[in-house]
């Protein structure tokens, strides 16, 4: 069985971050770049967050252009992706703006070790898929996903997930806008965090485009060694 064709959308400063050592969330591009991120949005079948961004920015993930949302309703699908959160402990909250902005199907995949009550609540609001026993199985997760036709998946961070994601070879490219700001900080969160790779595994990536981009620079990476 297969997965879906998977990539990493991201923005990052000059020095690598993603966010504030406070985990807050900085504006690091412009109109352009936000823009190209809605595009993707909208021509993409699922879009997937970690439960650590979801309780550190709470974004919507909705389609913001109308024009893309009406697009997507004449072609027979909802306005927006689906919107999945990864979170293995089940600890979404429940008036999480993925659930009050925007329609479209919501899932929220969760681990074994999910408390049984907060399962039940999420399960008011979203489809809740449980893969793994303690952290969410993303490997069974995305076959799961493509058997349900998500043939195109947007990952929209945070840290952990895309450490998650590359390290289980499960991305195929990375879309790095890199802004003019400096954040620091030995704390603050980068494009990839997690365990990292031993020397002999270091990810090594083919770059397919730069581009400038509002003050910064759009990178599109090919992930090389992926499966
Ligand atoms: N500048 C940008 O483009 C973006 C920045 N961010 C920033 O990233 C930060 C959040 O990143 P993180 O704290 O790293 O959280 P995250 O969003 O990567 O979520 C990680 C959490 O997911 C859960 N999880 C469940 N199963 C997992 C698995 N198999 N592997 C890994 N994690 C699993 C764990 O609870 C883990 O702590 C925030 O500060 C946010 O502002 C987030 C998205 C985009
Ligand atoms: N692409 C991009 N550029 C920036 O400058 C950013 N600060 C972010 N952050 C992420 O964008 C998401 C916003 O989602 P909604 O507008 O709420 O739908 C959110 O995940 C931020 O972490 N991205």
């Amino acid at each position: 069985m297969g997965r879906p064709f998977t990539f990493i959308n991201s923005a990052m400063s000059a020095d690598g971050k993603i966010s504030t050592k406070e985990r807050k969330q900085v504006r690091i591009s412009g109109d352009v770049d936000f823009d190209r991120m809605d595009e993707l949005r909208a021509t993409s079948d699922a879009i997937m967050v970690g439960i650590g961004t979801v309780l550190a920015d709470d974004p919507s993930l909705t389609v913001k252009s109308k024009s893309r949302r009406s697009a997507r309703k004449d072609n027979g699908s909802d306005e927006g992706p689906i919107r999945i959160v990864i979170d293995s402990k089940a600890r979404t909250p429940l008036d999480a703006d993925i659930f009050i902005k925007g329609e479209g199907k919501r899932i929220i995949a969760v681990s074994g070790s999910a408390p049984e009550d907060r399962v039940k609540m999420l399960q008011q609001k979203a489809l809740v898929i449980t893969v793994g026993d303690e952290q969410v199985d993303l490997v069974a997760l995305l076959k799961e996903l493509y058997s349900m036709g998500v043939k195109r998946l947007m990952v929209e961070g945070g840290a952990t997930l895309n450490w998650a994601m590359l390290s289980n070879g499960l991305v195929d490219e990375i879309y790095s806008f890199v802004g003019n700001l400096l954040i620091g900080g030995t704390c603050a969160p980068t494009l990839v965090d997690g365990s990292g790779f031993h020397e002999d595994d270091i990810l090594k990536l083919d770059l397919m485009s730069m581009e400038k981009m509002d003050e910064g620079v759009l990178l599109k990476w090919a992930v090389l060694n992926r499966y």
